[in-house]
């Protein structure tokens, strides 16, 4: 019950549909019992009596039974989808506004299928115990016990008879949930690991395609599918196999019933229209249990999926701004790190070494070295996407988490590798870092980013939707348009993550004059495996391991025989070579 008592927040505020829903319910039940009550009135004292003038009063209160019942019935269902419904939407918009909060820590080990199935499934399975479900078991306990009581005001004996049956439905009702119960959670797994092929499949299309894996990819897809269709046949069979003995159970009851119960009809102590009664009755008992194992399947399931979707509430938001945080509207994006050691938390090596380096407004920082040896590193402590391990990060003279997580964002571009773009208007996604941003302002970055003249050769210009993650445009084009969304913010730090490093040559010096333009006035960070792209720098820092290990300006770097010299080596032998051959 805890973990409902935990998510009280969400539905509790909505109460007033559910306590409505419940008391119409109750009308609902009282309707439903006393239709047995009025078939054994009318059997009893109108028919064997011959009242027959009684007849069209009779038919008048039944046709009035039903009405209220159906409307009764409308203000249960739909007050209790209104309580669900209400209910998940806050909970959904709250779970995503975690998502948006959540540390980058998290995302290293979270699974996007798994995230997804929490967002829909998890959350739809909450909804479907509150709308539904506490609605059920509450008619199952109000129509049982209601049910019962009538019976035993009839024929204590014949209730008796009934009760007895009970203990053997309640056996087969909890074997059947404890089969039902694992195979509806294999039908689950199997759906999720489903759908997370397919998810991967789409993402790693053009790998799959590249490397001609299509028939392999369609035979590992029809594994999973294959498993999904057994799972769900192995729970239709468990359904086919304990829904008859649930029903042989309950008929067996009624002949039981019918015969005791016609023999006392005979016997002359029990009315026949009390009979009718009973056999109306002991469905509504026989009925609602047989549903039992699937109501506490559901309230199961619900359970399960509202501990799923609190570990999503409870997870630690561990980069946020301190109390009375500086709100700066505009950095001049001095840069310095000092002594800064960083571990990721699942990795048990250090990523940076006691780092320490002064970039001042304006200037241009070079980051070169072999994979893996800490460049993207240090450019994400100065976005505070994780805080250093040990030593001081200042920004403008202030620690970095001195400032809201804001306005540090805000003063940062940031072009990486491959640029994530939008499925929306190109417009949309130049702006995206500042949506109050005119026309003119889109316009004149576009420019800035060489991607203005392409843009207007699209049929739709601005207004052309790009597919998801850019799909349409070439990656240098993709790239220019990151460009243009770094500089539509106006940053004073600008950070080019191998930028360049997925483009053709011809592209490369089109962004390259880009750059340029762009990283006027801002303290731009260059990561780069090509020394040509950073070689005007203003210091360039090569790192191994995590650890710096030379730093200066390109032609004081070249002189010395280090590593910056062997990189220079190979990436201008082949060049020389080539120019040599031409020659
Ligand atoms: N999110 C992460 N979680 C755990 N370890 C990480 C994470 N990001 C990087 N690392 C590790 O930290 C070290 C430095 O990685 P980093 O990405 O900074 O290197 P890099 O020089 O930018 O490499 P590349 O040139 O391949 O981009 C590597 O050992 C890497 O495995």
């Amino acid at each position: 019950m805890n973990t409902f008592k935990r998510l009280k927040e969400f539905y509790w505020p909505y109460k007033r549909y559910f306590i409505i829903s419940i008391l119409t319910l109750l009308a609902v039940t009282a309707f439903t019992v006393v239709y047995p009550v009025l078939l054994q009135v009318t059997i009893d004292h109108i028919i064997i009596l011959q009242n027959y003038h009684l007849v069209p009063y009779v038919a008048i209160g039944f046709l009035l039974l039903t009405a209220l019942k159906g409307v009764a019935a409308y203000y249960h269902q739909y007050l209790g989808d209104l309580f669900g419904i209400r209910s998940v939407y806050e909970l959904r918009n709250a779970l995503y506004r975690k998502l948006q909060f959540l540390p980058f820590r998290y995302y290293d080990n979270a699974r996007t299928g798994d995230l997804m199935s929490r967002l829909t499934a998890d959350v739809e399975g909450f909804r479907f115990f509150l709308s539904f479900g506490c609605a059920q078991l509450i008619n199952l306990l109000m129509l049982v016990g209601l049910s019962t009581a009538i019976m035993f005001y009839y024929s204590h004996t014949l209730a008796l008879l009934t009760l007895a049956a009970l203990p053997f439905l309640v056996i087969t009702v909890y074997r059947f949930d404890k089969k039902v119960h694992p195979a509806f959670q294999n039908i689950r797994r199997s759906f999720a690991d489903m759908t997370t092929k397919v998810q991967e499949n789409i993402s790693g299309m053009n790998t799959v395609k590249s490397l001609s894996k299509e028939t392999y990819e369609i035979g590992r897809f029809d594994e999973k599918n294959n498993d999904y269709k057994h799972q769900y046949i192995n729970t239709a069979g468990i359904w086919a196999k304990y829904f008859p003995v649930m029903e042989l159970i309950g008929h067996i009851c009624v002949v039981v019933l019918l015969g005791y119960g016609g023999w006392q009809v005979i016997e002359g102590t029990l009315n026949p229209g009390a009979l009718v009664a009973f056999f109306s009755l002991v469905w509504y008992i026989i009925g609602p249990l047989m549903n039992l194992g699937f109501i506490v399947n559901m309230f199961s399931q619900s359970k399960a999926s509202g501990e799923r979707l609190l570990q999503v509430l409870d997870e630690k938001e561990d980069i946020f701004d301190a109390p009375g945080a500086i709100e700066a509207d505009r950095l001049k994006g001095h840069v310095q790190f000092n002594n800064v050691t960083h571990r990721y938390e699942s990795e048990e090596e250090l990523a940076l070494k006691n780092i320490s380096f002064d970039a001042p407004p304006g200037k241009t920082i070079g980051l070169i070295g072999a994979t893996g040896s800490g460049k993207t590193s240090i450019t994400q402590l100065i976005s505070r996407f994780y805080e250093p391990s040990r030593g001081e990060i200042l920004i403008d003279g202030h620690p970095l988490k001195d400032y809201t997580l804001k306005s540090v964002r805000h003063n940062i571009g940031v072009v990486l590798q491959e640029s994530f773009l939008f499925s929306s208007s190109i417009k949309d996604n130049v702006s995206y870092g500042a949506p109050g941003a005119t026309m003119e302002q889109i316009v004149d970055a576009a420019k800035r980013a060489q991607a203005h003249d392409f843009i207007m050769e699209l049929p739709n210009g601005y207004d052309t939707i790009l597919g998801e993650r850019g799909m349409g445009l070439s990656g240098g084009q993709k790239q220019r348009i990151a460009i243009a969304r770094a500089i539509c913010i106006n940053p004073s730090i600008l950070i080019l993550d191998d930028a360049t490093s997925a483009v053709d040559m011809e592209t490369e010096a089109k962004i390259q004059e880009a750059f340029r333009e762009v990283m006027k006035g801002r303290t731009t960070f260059i990561i780069a495996h090509r020394i040509s792209s950073l070689m005007h720098a203003d210091e360039i820092i090569v790192l191994d391991n995590g650890e710096i290990v030379e730093r200066g300006v390109h032609e004081q770097l070249i002189k010395q025989d280090g590593p910056y010299r062997r990189i220079y080596d190979i990436q201008f032998q082949d060049r020389n070579l080539f120019l040599q051959e031409a020659r």
